[in-house]
């Protein structure tokens, strides 16, 4: 059965192209009330939650002001670093913010031995690998995640991700493998697999049934080349313009929507493109991603 799109599928824009967590110096003018005006007139329904979004209340009384929603909120985990225990601390809590916001999804992004941060290394080469145990323990660990999360009426979306333990299509083939899909999701970020592997479509085949939330990257391929040739680390190449929004870039769209639809997809579709601010105006491209949403997806997925 294929997806009803105008009331199954919602249209969100994460408020990384505004502000980015990992690097808190860059639109730091942009507050929260600007960037939820943005979404509103960009004409999304919802975000994700930024790293400099105050507590429920505040957050809820914005939302409503603008008849906004919350998607989800990415989780960094430790299960490697801190233990199951501490790990699992850190995300009950995570969950209950995310339940007091009414957000659907807590993304999930194994984060120990990330060089996403790192200022030396290279992306395209340098990330690192678990060991057999240690996939044990973070498959273990996210079944785990999922149990928590399913208390709150949230679902675990496992976020494949550049520079992380999870980055390929046979990682995240052998972590889906190994995990319950009644309490493991994936989160299907087409720029992520796109960047990593370069076959984008193959992982969202093999696992139409296991995905829960999805973002929408684009990536500009001739930056992508040259910030692969130069070696950049993660920071340097989306500063350098290897991301941006849908229809901006190299990815085509319609195949993985197509395939989303197809295949009963019932959720959010978030926008998602660190740039720099200061080059890529955050509420330009939010135009130019909706307009291309409108224009080029939804006009021939309803017709
Ligand atoms: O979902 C994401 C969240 C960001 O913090 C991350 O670095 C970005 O690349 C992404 O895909
Ligand atoms: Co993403």
């Amino acid at each position: 059965m294929a997806s009803d799109v105008k009331n199954d599928i919602k249209w969100g824009i994460a408020p990384i192209g505004w502000r980015n967590d990992d690097i808190p110096s860059i639109g730091a003018d942009n507050n929260l009330q600007q960037l939820l005006s943005d979404i509103v007139v960009s004409g999304f329904q919802g975000t994700e939650i930024g790293g400099f979004f105050p507590g429920p209340e505040k957050l809820n009384y914005e939302l409503k002001l603008r008849n906004l929603q919350i998607a989800g909120q990415w989780f960094s985990s430790f299960i490697l670093r801190d233990g199951l225990d501490k790990a699992s601390e850190a995300f009950e809590k995570h969950c209950q913010y995310l339940k007091a916001v009414n957000a659907p999804v807590a993304v999930v992004s194994e984060q120990t031995y990330t060089i996403q941060q790192s200022d030396t290394k290279n992306i395209f080469t340098d990330k690192a690998h678990m060991t057999d145990k240690e996939w044990d323990e973070l498959c273990n660990g996210l079944n785990h995640y999922g149990e928590i999360a399913s208390k709150y009426g949230i679902k675990v979306a496992y976020h494949h991700h550049m520079g992380t333990v999870v980055q390929t299509k046979e990682e995240t083939d052998r972590l889906m493998a190994n995990t319950d899909p009644k309490l493991v999701g994936l989160l299907y970020d087409t720029g992520h697999i796109a960047v990593s592997d370069g076959d984008y479509m193959s992982l969202l085949k093999d696992h139409i049934d296991r995905v829960v939330h999805v973002h929408f990257k684009d990536v500009r391929l001739a930056k992508e080349k040259e910030c692969r040739e130069k070696g950049m680390t993660f920071q340097q190449s989306f500063l350098n313009g290897m991301f941006t929004v849908p229809g901006d870039g190299d990815l085509d769209f319609k195949p993985v929507f197509k395939e989303l639809v197809d295949n009963n997809y019932k959720g959010w579709i978030v926008v998602e493109a660190e740039q720099d601010p200061d080059k890529a105006n955050p509420l330009e491209y939010a135009l130019k991603a909706h307009n291309y949403i409108e224009n080029d997806l939804l006009k021939e997925a309803v017709h």
